[in-house]
């Protein structure tokens, strides 16, 4: 795909942007009208809650059915302040303050667990909540609600006309979409969609990835609780029941759900589209209408799971975004100069590993299990299936806490350090890939060796530009723009390998990295292990194909039942009669 049909469909999104965003502004100017003017109001408001809640919701994945909370606190703080007399535009920050400690405390124990637990406990906080405010019935004022003092003027954000309120809600909808296309399109957003695809590949890419979702929690708390505190002046009234609602959450969810989670402007076409639709079928159908919209959205709701998976904005995305298909042939790759199987010196230790020992229950996986790695050198870890290889290599990239036993490495500075999260080995220059390939697969292929690149570069552009080297080097140059869910297993396990790779390691742990592959690929493959050993990588492979260990290790560790049986050069491994025998049996160890 050319650059020039990149920019134009670029160039056509920003421009369909700007209309809708006129739109909102100059329809119910135009129009001159209360009840227009309320819509697009709510539509904002809506947008707004809705886009906030997205950087949760859909970059993050982290499903919120309690962003109400963080409503309600913005609505609260700014009621309470105003009647002390302080003035709502001091009162939004002071909700978003809390709002962002009450985000991190309901988010912080959940984002280390795995499984609905933060969409149960955003739930049960809005619970908390709700009845906190009906009990504290002196600040709150209850039940009964509370009322705001009728100042009018900007100073109070109360006004008599609803021009002066719309202007005021779409410079809070303009900053939020502001805040959400920042975040995507920065480290952050990098991150989080990385988190959302595949934690484990994240940690491995040194994301820190309970960090990264409290940093998008808090944003969009806060971004919730400045629309609070608007939206409570501009209906002069709040109540613990109409705040702190499960309805209203839901509601939140929805429009960018039909919109299009995880896009930035999805959340925003969902409350174009859906909140008149309520609003004008409320207006004519006056209280007969109670619970319609409701209705609506579930029919809505049901339409867009349906016919169109990605939302609203999936279909847009057709018409404004280039192909991202990964359709064409794969290239040849990497020349390799040097076969391992030339003498070559090594360096010094750069990994220790001494007497590791895991168990699983009864299974006793590793035992004793003691071997190191020398820099610039490739060690091949191979044994039959299950024997152990992977959990060694989780207890060596700080996946896995070993029972006893250590690992070292030695740092940039020369020293050893005892690393023990994914984090703290990517930090220290340790980079591995996965069995089962991880790819973020919603991610182009330049996206995804992006998250491996900002482990070095913190800038967009100086990552960009690694990762596009990174994938030239790799034999990845065509499929920059495609997403990564359309590539072969060939070219996922180079991705694989390009996502480390651009994190510049020191020591690279590849598991398996050909299983699966054609011979074509194979052989690939390995002038591209041989060339990355030549920039000064020192490697450990686990791989079940021979041709490769023959070709490419230096020195071969045999695991069987988790015990190293055998260890020394390729050519001695294989005439090694413990190895043929744990492979093939006792009959063929004499054959
Ligand atoms: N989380 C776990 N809980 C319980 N048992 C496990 C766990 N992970 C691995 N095992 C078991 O530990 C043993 C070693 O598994 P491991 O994946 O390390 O082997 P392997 O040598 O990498 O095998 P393969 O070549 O098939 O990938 C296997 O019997 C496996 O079933």
């Amino acid at each position: 795909m050319t650059q020039d049909k990149t920019d134009s469909a670029q160039r056509r999104g920003v421009i369909a942007l700007a209309l809708v965003l006129l739109g909102i502004l100059a329809i119910p100017i135009a129009m001159d009208d209360q009840f227009i003017y309320h819509i697009f109001v709510t539509i904002c408001i809506f947008a707004a809650l809705s886009t906030a809640w997205n950087i949760v919701g859909g970059y993050a994945g982290q499903l919120s059915l309690g962003h109400a909370i963080f409503y309600g606190i913005g609505a609260y703080a700014a009621v309470m302040l105003t009647n002390l007399g302080i003035t709502p535009w001091i009162g939004m920050f002071v909700g978003a303050f809390f709002a962002v400690i009450a985000a991190i405390v309901v988010s912080y124990p959940c984002f280390r667990l795995h499984g609905p637990f933060f969409a149960l406990a955003t739930i049960a906080f809005l619970e908390v909540f709700r009845v906190l405010a009906l009990h504290f019935r002196s600040f709150t004022g209850g039940a009964t609600g509370m009322m705001i003092p009728l100042n009018v003027g900007w100073e109070w954000m109360v006004f008599r006309d609803r021009l002066p309120a719309l202007i005021i809600a779409f410079g809070l909808l303009l900053l939020t979409l502001a805040v959400a296309w920042w975040i995507r399109n920065r480290r952050l957003g990098f991150q989080l969609i990385a988190t959302r695809e595949r934690e484990s590949a994240a940690r491995a890419a040194g994301v820190g990835t309970v960090r990264v979702r409290l940093v998008g929690v808090s944003i969009s708390a806060a971004l919730c609780a400045m629309m609070g505190s608007f939206h409570a002046m501009y209906l002069t009234f709040i109540e613990p029941e109409a705040v702190f609602s499960l309805t209203f959450s839901i509601q939140i969810a929805l429009f960018a759900l039909i919109g299009g989670i995880g896009t930035i402007f999805g959340p925003l076409l969902g409350a174009v589209m859906l909140v008149p639709i309520t609003e004008f079928a409320r207006g004519w159908l006056g209280s007969g209408a109670l619970g319609l919209h409701g209705f609506v959205y579930g029919v809505v709701l049901v339409l867009v799971v349906l016919f169109m998976p990605n939302g609203i904005m999936g279909l847009v995305q057709r018409f404004f975004e280039p192909d991202r298909s990964a359709s064409e042939a794969e290239p040849a790759s990497v020349p390799a100069e040097a076969r391992a199987s030339e003498a070559r010196s090594f360096g010094e230790d750069v990994l220790q590993v001494e007497r590791l020992d895991k168990h699983f229950g009864g299974l006793h996986v590793t035992n004793n299990v003691s071997f190191s790695l020398k820099e610039g050198e490739v060690l091949a870890l191979i044994g039959p299936n299950g024997a152990g290889k992977t959990t060694v290599f989780n207890m060596i990239s700080g996946f896995l806490k070993a029972d006893s036993g250590s690992v070292v490495v030695r740092g940039p500075d020369g020293q050893f350090h005892s690393p023990t999260t994914p984090g703290d080995y990517a930090a220290i220059g340790v980079g591995r890939t996965f069995q089962i390939v991880q790819p973020f697969a919603s991610m182009t292929v330049e996206e995804n060796i992006m998250v491996g690149a900002f482990h070095r570069h913190h800038n967009v552009v100086d990552a960009r530009e690694a990762a596009r080297e990174t994938a030239h080097r790799l034999g990845l140059g065509r499929w920059l723009h495609a997403e990564a869910r359309g590539l072969t297993i060939g070219g996922l396990k180079r991705l694989e390998v390009a996502r480390v790779m651009a994190m510049e390691p020191r020591i690279l742990l590849l598991d398996e990295v050909m299983a699966g592959i054609n011979q074509t690929d194979v052989r690939r493959a390995v002038d591209l292990m041989l060339s990355i050993r030549d920039s000064g990588v020192s490697i450990i492979a686990i791989e079940h194909v021979m041709q490769a260990v023959m070709s490419l290790s230096d020195r071969v560790i045999v695991l069987n039942s988790g015990e190293i049986i055998a260890e020394g050069t390729p050519q001695e491994v294989v005439r090694d009669a413990t190895v043929i025998q744990a492979y093939l049996g006792k009959e063929f160890a004499n054959a």
